[in-house]
């Protein structure tokens, strides 16, 4: 491919193209043209904003022939997870802010229905696709919206829980619904599982013409040239022991396997099954994470998530780190752990390099579990795992803990089953934005009886806290830790265990007390610093535990300042206002305490940076001078008193 003045790759097909309308003008050729040049295109915007490339690089064919046959956005085009949809925003009129991607005011890196008309459904989390594509099907059929409803859905994807429901509920109900599974054979990390496993064999055992699944009438949605291969696949396969596929025992027209690349294939697929198809049809693609992008193909997660990069060598340009990252630390904590208790097993639900667990599977792999894209499931099993005996750590994103909220309270709580919950990703988390924000596991942990909450201040406190989940035999436990780097703080060689419900006083103070639960205790400090040359001295404390709260802590810190104020990376509803159920048990307002908590805004905040977002939710240590003097009731340099901007 040329490539323009500007350094980037000459696209003119491309640029001929605003709407996906812009595509029913062009020839197949052209649109295997339109295909190389987005593929060049997505891969250049990707260098300069960094972001999620190889899924979005390995359904360029199918984005490009999906756009060519149906008629978005009367059509609904439905991304699950939405981590592939950049080339789709490219061609649905977004190209023009397309290296904005993730930044700040810029296009999210998900599909969203804020953004776009050709984005019918948000999303960011995995498995939806099919339900949201089932409900405009049966709206469509009760009166509701026009137009097909198409799901794009990924192998990783379709292992979880939610894609089967979906699916049983969709094949009983038997209404025209697509279905695109794309199998790359890949998650983030290489998948796991059985139905893996069945979707490779699926297709393992032939050249991609000979399209095998072809049962129930199947043959009848494929363009003529492929049915006569369709037809002899069907006899070889009643010389098989298969039966029909799952997914025609589910009630889908099965087609597949397609070649994902080959726009030969996929057009005159797409144009034959949008002509004739009556009920659900599943069309099985088989493609490539990476497709087209040499670094991306060959590295282990097939270029799934990048920093910005230099297109000829593909050299990421990662900042140095000046700490190690709070996921690393947990993971090597408990390792060290681990090693000396052999009852300590660890699971992660697809996501083993996001949560350090490749590293604790590197050292112990017989006690270390990859249940796919299955929160729910990773959670009653581990319930299952402690109930048998064991130690389980179940290492989630606080996001997608939410998903097994309810195995949480009834498979763990309810049970007092000593799972170790280690919630990665607390607190907002940038580039993702409100799709990933942990921001609600406080409020809906803590709410828990039984349960223990903690939150790390910095990366020691987070390997105390791997230790005491360690030893807390008695029921269940949390921990939460952020995305990211620590503080630099020197590490104690091993962690030891916390006294359960005990804080830390960090500086002592006079007149108001900021108690600060998780890491934002460093802007609290920075804060202080501020403050203290203004001459007021707050005292800092570090509340460690959610639940069960420090009582005797929060009562002194209330008795003996005029003012207290809490602060957590966590939405309302969670530490602070526990604190509050305390400290108005207790009557301590009716003493005159002034109490202000500090927590995320009731709003879901857009992808920025972290410092960013934090900003925009008034937590940075600028906030937290500003609320303190509020409290005191002292003007600010520039503003009159009672917080009035002058
Ligand atoms: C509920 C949930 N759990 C975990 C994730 C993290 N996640 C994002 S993409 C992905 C892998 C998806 O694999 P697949 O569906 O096959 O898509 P591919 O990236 O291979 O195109 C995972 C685990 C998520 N987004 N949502
Ligand atoms: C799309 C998705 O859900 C993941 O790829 C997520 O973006 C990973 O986030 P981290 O970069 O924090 O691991
Ligand atoms: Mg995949």
């Amino acid at each position: 491919m040329t490539k323009d003045q500007s350094d980037r790759p000459a696209t003119p097909v491309l640029d001929r193209i605003n709407l996906p309308s812009d595509l029913k003008d062009l020839t197949d050729r052209e649109l295997c043209q339109l295909a190389d040049e987005l593929r060049a295109e997505t891969i250049s915007a990707v260098s300069v904003t960094g972001g999620h490339l190889g899924a979005g690089l390995g359904v360029v064919e199918l984005t490009v022939a999906l756009h060519a046959v149906f008629d978005a956005p009367r059509d609904k085009i439905i991304w699950d997870v939405g981590h592939q949809c950049y080339p789709h925003k490219i061609l649905t009129g977004r190209r023009d802010r397309i290296r904005t991607l993730r930044m700040e005011q810029g296009l999210s890196g998900f599909t969203k229905r804020s953004e776009s008309a050709y984005d019918p459904f948000g999303a960011g989390h995995s498995s939806t696709s099919i339900s949201a594509a089932l409900g405009f099907a049966m709206a469509r059929e009760l009166g509701g919206d026009p137009g097909d409803a198409v799901a794009v859905i990924g192998d990783g994807a379709m292992s979880a829980g939610m894609a089967f429901e979906a699916l049983n509920n969709a094949g009983d109900l038997g209404k025209r619904l697509f279905v695109i599974l794309n199998d790359n054979e890949m998650s983030i990390a290489p998948p796991t599982g059985a139905l893996s496993r069945y979707l490779t064999r699926l297709y393992s055992e032939g050249p991609f013409q000979e399209l095998k699944a072809v049962a129930k009438g199947a043959v009848g949605l494929l363009p003529p040239p492929l049915q006569e291969g369709a037809r002899r696949a069907k006899e070889m396969l009643k010389g098989m022991t298969v039966g029909g596929t799952l997914f025609e025992e589910l009630g889908f027209s099965y087609i597949g396997p397609v070649d994902g690349h080959d726009l030969d294939q996929l057009l005159p697929l797409l144009r034959t099954v949008k002509a004739r198809a009556t009920g659900p049809v599943l069309i099985h693609a088989v493609t490539r994470k990476g497709k087209g992008y040499a670094p991306a193909e060959q590295a282990a997660d097939r270029g799934h998530a990048t920093a910005k990069f230099d297109v000829a060598t593909g050299t990421q340009s990662k900042a140095k780190s000046n700490a190690p990252s709070y996921t690393s630390v947990f993971a090597r904590a408990l390792t060290d752990q681990a090693s000396r208790d052999d009852r300590i097993v660890a699971v992660t639900a697809a996501m083993p390099d996001g949560t350090g667990l490749n590293l604790f599977a590197e050292r112990f792999p017989r006690r270390c579990f990859d249940v796919g894209i299955a929160e729910q499931h990773a959670v009653t099993f581990s319930a299952g795992l402690a109930a048998g005996g064991m130690k389980p750590f179940c290492a989630l994103y606080s996001t997608f803990l939410q998903r097994g909220y309810d195995q949480v309270v009834h498979d763990v709580a309810i049970q007092r089953l000593p799972v170790r919950f280690a919630i990665d990703r607390a607190g907002l988390v940038g580039a993702d934005g409100a799709t990933h924000a942990g921001a609600y596991d406080i409020a809906f942990m803590a709410n828990l009886p039984g349960m223990v909450v903690m939150a790390a201040s910095d990366e020691a406190e987070l390997a105390h806290m791997v230790a005491t989940a360690a030893a807390h035999d008695s029921g269940p436990i949390a921990f939460r830790y952020p995305r990211g780097e620590g503080t630099g703080i020197e590490m104690p060689e091993r962690g030891e265990p916390l006294e359960i419900g005990k804080g830390r006083v960090i500086a002592r103070g006079a007149r108001v007390a900021v108690l600060s639960f998780g890491t934002r205790l460093s802007e609290v400090m920075r804060a202080r610093e501020a403050l203290m040359a203004r001459g007021i001295s707050p005292t800092v404390a570090d509340a460690r535990f959610a639940k069960p709260l420090d009582r005797g802590l929060i009562l002194t810190l209330a008795r003996e300042h005029e003012a207290l104020i809490t602060i957590e990376e966590g939405a309302v509803g969670g530490f602070g206002s526990l604190v509050a159920q305390l400290l108005s048990d207790e009557g301590v307002f009716d003493h005159g305490l002034r109490f202000r908590q500090m927590v995320l805004p009731d709003t879901f905040i857009d992808h920025a940076s972290p410092e960013a977002m934090y900003r925009a939710a008034g937590m940075s240590a600028t906030d937290i001078e500003a609320r303190v003097l509020d409290v005191l009731g002292v003007a600010r340099i520039g503003e009159k008193l009672g917080g009035q901007r002058a």
